[in-house]
């Protein structure tokens, strides 16, 4: 059986983003560290734009990660702004944040943090359910996300162990993509792949970033990766530059 999308069902449109998707302000991020905190962000200030992809590099324990979990409202910035959507994240209530997280956030992590259980197409289901929307409507938009990441039908219905890293890759970025987010945070996506399959999901986070209009932050030791981005930003010792 092949699997159609339906193509009734629309991609969120590029052409009328979210104006001002991610912007932090002055952030900084201290970690406890017995006597003295450690400041893993240092007055950090970044702006990415719907339909741009920034991206990120700096040595092992810069503060990379930090970065990302602090725009992906995981961790509370010591003081600064960080506003998802125009949303000052501070003001919001522990629930509010999650429903901000689910609804305007797309993370995708360093290992394709799949569950072992669920096929390709039940990843995508088991978001778009915790948002509350119905199978109806959801499947199809699972099946045209996959389609979008270059996920042939035949493997929509096998196990992440029944896939390559690459292909594991991609259905990770089109669950990232399934409440149609403004902001998509990613971690070294390319760290478990060899350097074509590497090439390939960095060159699908370029066409994603454009045709979903999302703000795209690449967080990567992989300088040629970095040179796919729009920008490229230096973390030293918690600052960016
Ligand atoms: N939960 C934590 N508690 C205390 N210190 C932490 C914690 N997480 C990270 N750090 C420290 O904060 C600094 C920044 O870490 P972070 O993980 O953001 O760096 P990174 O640039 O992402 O590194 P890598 O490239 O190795 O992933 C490091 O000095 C790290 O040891």
């Amino acid at each position: 059986m092949t699997h159609r999308p339906d193509t009734a069902v629309k991609e969120p449109a590029p052409e009328n983003p979210v104006r001002n998707p991610l912007s932090l302000e002055g952030v900084t991020l201290r970690y406890p560290d017995g006597e003295r905190p450690l400041t893993a962000l240092d007055q950090v200030s970044l702006e990415v734009e719907a339909g741009e992809m920034v991206a990120v590099v700096g040595p092992s324990g810069s503060g990379k990660s930090s970065l990302l979990a602090v725009a992906a409202t995981l961790l509370r910035a010591d003081s600064g702004r960080v506003a998802v959507a125009g949303v000052d994240v501070s003001t919001l209530s522990a629930r509010q944040r999650t429903r901000l997280r689910r609804e305007r956030i797309g993370i995708v992590f360093q290992q394709a943090n799949l569950l072992p259980s669920l096929t390709a197409e039940e990843q995508l289901l088991a978001v778009a359910r915790l948002r509350g929307e119905r199978l109806a409507a959801a499947r199809p938009r699972a099946r045209q996300l996959l389609e979008s990441v270059g996920l042939e039908s035949g493997k929509w219905h096998r196990r992440p162990h029944q896939l390559s890293g690459g292909e594991r890759q991609r259905v990770n970025i089109a669950r990232a993509l399934t409440g149609g987010p403004s902001v998509l945070l990613v971690d070294e996506p390319t760290s478990a792949l060899d350097r074509q399959r590497g090439e390939q999901v960095v060159e699908l986070l370029t066409e994603v970033t454009r045709r979903h209009g999302t703000a795209t932050v690449l967080v990567t030791h992989d300088r040629r990766a970095a040179g796919r981005a729009a920008r490229v930003l230096t973390m030293t010792d918690g600052r960016l530059s």
